[in-house]
């Protein structure tokens, strides 16, 4: 478990971290997202006694990392590919961090398996794909048996295969028990990763839930519909009290309501259909709108409506693309 009361961390005029209270449970995957600068990198190495806060705590299972005796068997951490001296092997590299912590050399093999290194294990690091670096790092994070993992960007520029090891790598640690908080840019990944979220925005919380609920409340599902009956169809669906949008070429998105509502309206006014089908909420879309005031720096990119109804096809065009 991690534990934030009243973190802060200041660097000069900027506040990177803004008195932020959470706690990362055991058993569960956390994902922790925010736009860049939002603060996740500090709040990481705060909590590996890389950083020390301005003001407040962060704990890892009830104590400071630095007052842990033996950091290694609480933490482990993946802060950044290839943060190793190149010349080593991967096992002697894995060896020297188990002696210098009391870590018994058959641990060095085990974690080499798990991570999948067996092959290269004894090859220099220094010519390690960035794959391969990942799982070193990993193998390194894994050596003590941690409790308590902390990823920060771990599928950076992993390929498909890479990506998918690392996710379900991750899922079965959290299985076991164990506390694992991760931070991604990548927000299909995250959804496909993390029960939990946790999402920072210029150094604060903005919220902390369940993933399908932080979706379900912060985007909408909505019907797309294409007919060549655009404006009657709309007029018959706004009459119900569904919104009605324009979307990407003469489409129509309905709010409120089911492809199967929208069907049966369409057919009982005899209006042909060409296209019909449900839309879900996408992780992205939910961050988008939640952190869409506390991004640093907006590449021209409107920021989301507040839509109303409007069944006027031709004047209003969100950003949104619906
Ligand atoms: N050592 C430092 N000195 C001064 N300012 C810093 C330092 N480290 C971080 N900051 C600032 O603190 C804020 C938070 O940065 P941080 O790296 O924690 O964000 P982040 O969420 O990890 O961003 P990214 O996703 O871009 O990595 C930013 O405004 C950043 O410029």
């Amino acid at each position: 478990m991690i534990t934030a009361r009243g973190l802060t961390k200041r660097y000069g005029d900027t506040t990177a971290v803004a008195a932020v209270d959470f706690a990362v449970r055991p058993g569960s995957v956390t994902g922790f997202l925010g736009p860049n600068g939002a603060g996740k990198s500090t709040t990481m190495r705060m909590i590996l006694g890389l950083d020390r806060p301005t003001a407040g705590t962060v704990t890892v299972n009830g104590r400071a990392y630095q007052d842990h005796p033996a950091p290694l068997h609480e933490v482990g951490a993946l802060l950044e590919a290839k943060a190793i001296h190149g010349g080593r092997t991967a096992y002697n590299h894995l060896l020297w961090l188990a002696k210098s912590n009391g870590i018994p050399r058959r641990r060095v093999d085990e974690v080499i398996g798990m991570v999948g290194l067996d092959n290269v294990a004894r090859k220099r690091s220094g010519g390690f794909s960035l794959g391969m670096g990942q799982r070193l790092g990993i193998a390194a994070a894994l050596l003590g048996d941690p409790g308590v993992l902390l990823f920060d960007e771990p599928v950076n520029g992993l390929d498909p295969e890479g990506i998918r090891w690392i996710r379900t790598l991750i899922r079965s640690l959290a299985a076991e028990g164990r506390t694992v908080f991760v931070s991604s840019h990548l927000m299909s990944e995250m959804a496909l990763t993390a029960d939990h979220l946790l999402v920072i925005g210029r150094g604060q919380i903005l919220a902390d839930t369940d993933m399908n609920d932080f979706i379900a409340r912060n985007s909408s599902a909505y019907v797309h519909v294409r007919s060549p009956h655009g404006t009657q169809l709309a007029h018959q669906l706004a009459t119900r009290g569904w919104r009605v949008e324009p979307a990407e070429d003469g489409a129509l998105a309905v709010y409120g309501t089911s492809a199967e509502q929208v069907g049966d309206v369409a057919g009982s006014n005899g209006l042909h259909v060409h296209e019909l089908r449900s839309v879900h909420a996408s992780l992205e879309e939910a961050f988008m709108r939640l952190t869409a005031d506390s991004v640093d720096y907006h590449a021209g990119v409107p920021e989301l409506p507040d839509v109303a109804i409007t069944t006027d096809f031709h004047a209003n065009r969100t950003p949104a693309g619906v």
